[in-house]
């Protein structure tokens, strides 16, 4: 396939991405005017519900974690182009999200519900830093190569794609993962924790705990004695909190 033609799907994927997890955003915040999110969708029992959700869940982590190991991208490569790696990574990403936003089956009952108004400002003031947080770290880390633009952009301009490089400016100097500490913030931080919400913040901790592991074996391998003194320093979400020997 062509250059520009890579550089097409790229722009494509990325905007394709980036409209999902605005959906994502509001999907979690469970705003009124959108037309599903963790409170509002398809009706079934207690049982069947949750099954189906944890079944969603897991498949975004898989997903996710399968396609971003670094044998999995040595094997996908051969099939398709390495500039677009990332971009359909992201597309599948988009496919899996499409997936929850449409087949998530809310659960009955409520664990919590702040009255107080100050209190919920405080708490939509927490879910908003949450999103921050995870949008600035993806500028902080490499925005453009983190959502594939960088690697097509390279390639149609005939230049290497250049390695990746272990990057930890300002709140990569307090946490590992400040992506993912916004992540946790923007899912935990609500005034009205429903059971729908609470199994989404449960699974999607869960899940990313997990991931970590991997990821942190990926990026062992990737900057071997650097980032093993990283991690010995540095906390993995919470600042001191979570240093590895
Ligand atoms: C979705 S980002 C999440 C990054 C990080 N776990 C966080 O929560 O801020 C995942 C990508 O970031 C890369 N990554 C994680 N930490 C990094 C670092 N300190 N420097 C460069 N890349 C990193 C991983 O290799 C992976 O491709």
């Amino acid at each position: 396939m062509g250059r520009a033609p890579l550089m097409l799907i790229a722009i494509a994927s990325y905007f394709a991405f980036f409209g999902s997890f605005l959906y994502l955003v509001g999907w979690v915040g469970g705003f009124e005017f959108m037309p599903t999110s963790v409170d509002k969708g398809l009706g079934a029992g207690t049982a069947t519900a949750v099954i189906i959700n944890l079944g969603l869940i897991a498949l975004f982590g898989i997903q996710h974690s399968v396609m971003a190991r670094q044998g999995f991208k040595q094997a996908w490569t051969r099939i398709i182009p390495a500039p677009i790696e990332r971009s359909v990574y992201l597309l599948a990403t988009v496919a899996v999200l499409v997936l929850l936003f449409l087949f998530w089956h809310p659960v009955e009952g409520n664990l919590w519900s702040v009255e107080n108004e100050a209190a919920r400002m405080v708490i939509w003031g927490l879910f908003w830093i949450g999103w921050g947080v995870l949008f600035i770290s993806t500028w902080l880390l490499n925005h453009f190569e983190l959502f594939g633009l960088q690697q097509a952009w390279y390639h149609m301009r005939g230049q290497e794609i250049p390695p990746m490089k272990m990057r930890t400016p300002l709140f990569y100097k307090a946490v590992r993962h400040p992506l993912y500490t916004g992540f946790f913030i923007a899912f935990w931080a609500t005034p009205d924790m429903t059971y729908s919400h609470l199994l989404a913040a449960v699974g999607f901790t869960i899940y990313i705990v997990i991931g970590i592991h991997y990821e942190e074996k990926d990026l062992l391998s990737a900057f071997g004695d650097e980032y093993a003194e990283y991690r010995r320093r540095v906390g993995s979400f919470i600042p001191g909190l979570g240093k590895k020997a």
